[in-house]
């Protein structure tokens, strides 16, 4: 709880900063994603997105500020501890192993092993309150192929819904999704954002995403970085409206 009485949002930014370099990537970032909230993160390319998530889930260190996860300081902590924790990332680039199956993917991403996995598109086993949450959110993820069918032959959107179903799985307390729809096709995406519509107000995501039609339909608060900055932080409407977001990045889009 914060000093408000309000509940502590589930993940809190405070002037997150990191520099490739002579490149500063990302510029005293602070934001937060409140309980059951989508909230965007949306940009121009370049912009330092990626390499906020990467900061977020524990690949990339900050070289300043804090990030608290669940009510815990996890700035110092690497990606498996904060993974333990129930951070779930979803990547921007494809990390299905083709010649696996379906089902074993999402047996690999258990991480510790059979036991502790879920057989998220087979029935049957012994699970865990906690499993069971994990393979209920994952079941719309499931590609439109039987569960023993090597993932190297889904679709490219059969495989991010795949990649989501194997993060779902290991039941996190919050998402990081990547771009889910970059390289989809029309139809592929429509099924994809269908999948995110279906979790919303279930996890809390933070989704970085090109896709205005998915941001503004997904998304409860979406924030605008420009040169790693945080531009605006605000509902939809505000956010559409900003004159600086429009001239910087929406103007682009005017299809929006
Ligand atoms: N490991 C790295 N070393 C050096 N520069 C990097 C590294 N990773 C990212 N960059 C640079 O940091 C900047 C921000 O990259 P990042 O991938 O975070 O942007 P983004 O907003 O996610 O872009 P996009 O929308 O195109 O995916 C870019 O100029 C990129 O070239």
């Amino acid at each position: 709880m914060t000093g408000t009485g309000t509940p502590e949002p589930i993940l809190v930014l405070d002037g997150v900063e990191k520099a490739f370099g002579a490149l500063q990537v990302t510029r005293n970032v602070s934001l937060d994603v409140r309980a059951g909230e989508v909230h965007a993160l949306i940009g121009p390319n370049g912009a330092g997105k990626t390499t906020l998530i990467s900061q977020i889930a524990g690949s990339l260190r900050p070289d300043a500020g804090r990030i608290r996860f669940d009510g815990a300081d996890v700035t110092g902590l690497g990606v498996a501890a904060r993974a333990r924790r129930g951070l779930g990332r979803v990547f921007q680039i494809s990390h299905v192993v083709g010649s696996f199956t379906a089902l074993r993917e999402c047996r690999g991403r258990g991480d510790r092993g059979r036991r502790r996995c879920v057989p998220v598109l087979a029935a049957g086993a012994r699970r865990s309150r906690a499993q069971d949450e994990g393979r209920s959110r994952a079941r719309p993820c499931r590609p439109g192929r039987p569960p023993r069918h090597p993932a190297g032959s889904l679709s490219h959107g059969e495989r991010r819904a795949l990649e989501l179903a194997m993060c779902l799985v290991q039941n996190p307390k919050l998402l990081l999704l990547d771009e889910p729809m970059a390289g989809t096709g029309r139809a592929e995406g429509e099924r994809l954002t269908e999948l995110l519509v279906s979790l919303k107000g279930r996890i809390p995501i933070l989704l970085v995403e090109h896709d205005m039609n998915t941001v503004f339909r997904l998304a409860d608060r979406i924030s605008v970085l420009i040169y790693g900055a945080v531009a605006i932080t605000g509902e939809p409407a505000a956010v559409r409206a900003d004159p600086v977001v429009r001239r910087a990045y929406l103007g682009e889009e005017e299809a929006v």
